[in-house]
C-alpha cells in the first residue's frame, strides 16, 4: 500500500504547531479530525519518534498524524489496522485510549536519533536547513524540530505505557537479537509464529536487507524531495549501547537506554565522547562528536 499521507507531509515544508508541538503544516490545518479520529478496539498502533526505525516495523501501515488523505485511508481501512505515528502521546487521538488499543512504541538512543535526523534535514529538501550539526543540536535539545523535544516523547511515551496496553521497545534490542524483540511483540498480539516465518521477517527487515529495498528506502518515492546522493534514507543504523549522564555530578557511567529512563534524572547519550541531554535542569554537551557522525 503506498504510504500518501508520507509523501502529502513531506511534500509540505512549512511547518504547523499543535499545543506547542512542531508539527507539519497539513497535520495543525486539519488538527480537528486528526483529534477526533475513530479508533477501532483491534486497531494497533505503531508510534515512535522520528528517525527512531519506524519503517523498520511498518508494512502495510498508514500515516494517522495528518493530512486527510492518510486519515481517509486509515477510515476506509478494513480491520484489524495497523497505523503509525510520530504524536508525542498527548496528541494521540483520545479514542485510542477509549478503545484500550494495543499500541506499540520504539525508543532510539538519543544521539544515534539526533544523527539520523539531521542527516535526515540534509538531504530531504522540503526540512528546514539543519544548519551544523552544533546549530541542529541546539535545535532538537530545545525540542524546536518537528515532533516537538525527543526527550519529552521518549519519556512520555514511557509513563504512558504503566498505564495503557503499550509495548515499548528499544531499536537497540531489535538490532541486538531481532529474534527475541518479534517474540515479544507476537506474544503481545496474542498470535504465533512458526520459526519459518520469524527467520524469514528476521531476514527481510535487517538493515542490510531493507537498505536495498526500494519499498523501504525511498529511492523510488519522493524523487526531487530526498537526495540520496547526500545522505541515503536507510544509513548506518548504528546502535550504540552506553549512555553516559550529563548532570551535576561529574561522574559518567555507563547505562543503557532503559536504565536511564528508569531514572528521574536527566537523560541521554553515547558511546564514548557526545552527549546530550538534562539534568537536575542543566544540560550541555560534550564537543566531540565528530568521530561519532
Ligand atoms: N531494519 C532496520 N534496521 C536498522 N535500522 C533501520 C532499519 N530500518 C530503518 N532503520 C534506520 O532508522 C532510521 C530511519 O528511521 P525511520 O524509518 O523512523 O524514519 S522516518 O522518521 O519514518 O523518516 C535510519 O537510521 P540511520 O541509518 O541511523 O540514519 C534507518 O537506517
Amino acid at each position: 500500500m503506498k504510504n500518501l499521507s508520507l509523501e502529502d507531509d513531506m511534500l509540505l515544508s512549512e511547518m504547523g504547531e499543535v499545543q506547542g508541538i512542531p508539527v507539519t503544516k497539513p497535520t495543525s490545518t486539519i488538527w480537528d479530525q486528526v483529534w477526533n479520529f475513530k479508533a477501532r478496539p483491534d486497531d494497533l498502533l505503531v508510534a515512535t519518534y522520528a528517525k527512531a526505525g519506524l519503517c523498520n516495523l511498518e508494512s502495510r501501515s498508514v500515516l494517522i498524524k495528518s493530512y486527510s488523505a492518510g486519515l481517509k485511508l486509515a477510515e476506509a481501512m478494513p480491520s484489524p489496522r495497523t497505523m503509525k505515528t510520530h504524536l508525542p502521546v498527548q496528541l494521540v487521538p483520545p479514542s485510542f485510549w477509549e478503545q484500550n488499543c494495543k499500541i506499540i512504541y520504539v525508543a532510539r538512543n538519543a544521539k544515534d536519533n539526533l544523527v539520523s535526523y539531521y542527516h535526515f534535514h540534509r538531504m530531504n529538501k522540503v526540512l528546514p536547513d539543519p544548519g551544523t550539526i552544533e546549530e541542529f543540536m541546539e535545535q532538537f535539545m530545545n525540542g524546536e524540530v518537528l515532533w516537538g523535544s525527543w526527550y519529552d516523547h521518549v519519556k512520555g511515551w514511557w509513563k504512558a505505557k504503566d498505564k495503557h496496553r503499550i509495548l515499548y521497545l528499544f531499536y537497540e534490542d531489535m538490532k541486538e537479537n531481532p529474534k527475541r524483540e518479534i517474540q515479544k511483540i507476537m506474544k503481545f498480539l496474542e498470535k504465533d509464529l512458526d520459526d519459518e516465518v520469524l527467520n524469514k521477517i528476521i531476514y527481510n527487515t535487517s538493515f542490510e536487507i531493507m537498505k536495498d529495498n526500494p519499498m523501504a528506502n525511498y529511492t523510488k518515492d519522493f524523487v526531487g524531495v530526498m537526495d540520496h546522493s547526500v545522505s541515503p534514507f536507510m544509513r548506518k543504523g548504528t546502535e550504540v549501547y552506553y549512555c553516559y549522564i550529563f548532570s551535576s555530578q561529574p561522574n559518567k557511567f555507563p547505562l543503557k537506554m532503559q536504565e536511564i529512563l528508569e531514572l528521574e534524572v536527566g537523560i541521554c547519550y553515547t558511546d564514548a565522547n557526545v552527549g546530550i541531554g538534562r539534568a537536575s535542569g542543566q544540560r550541555g554537551f560534550l564537543p566531540a562528536y565528530e568521530g561519532c557522525i
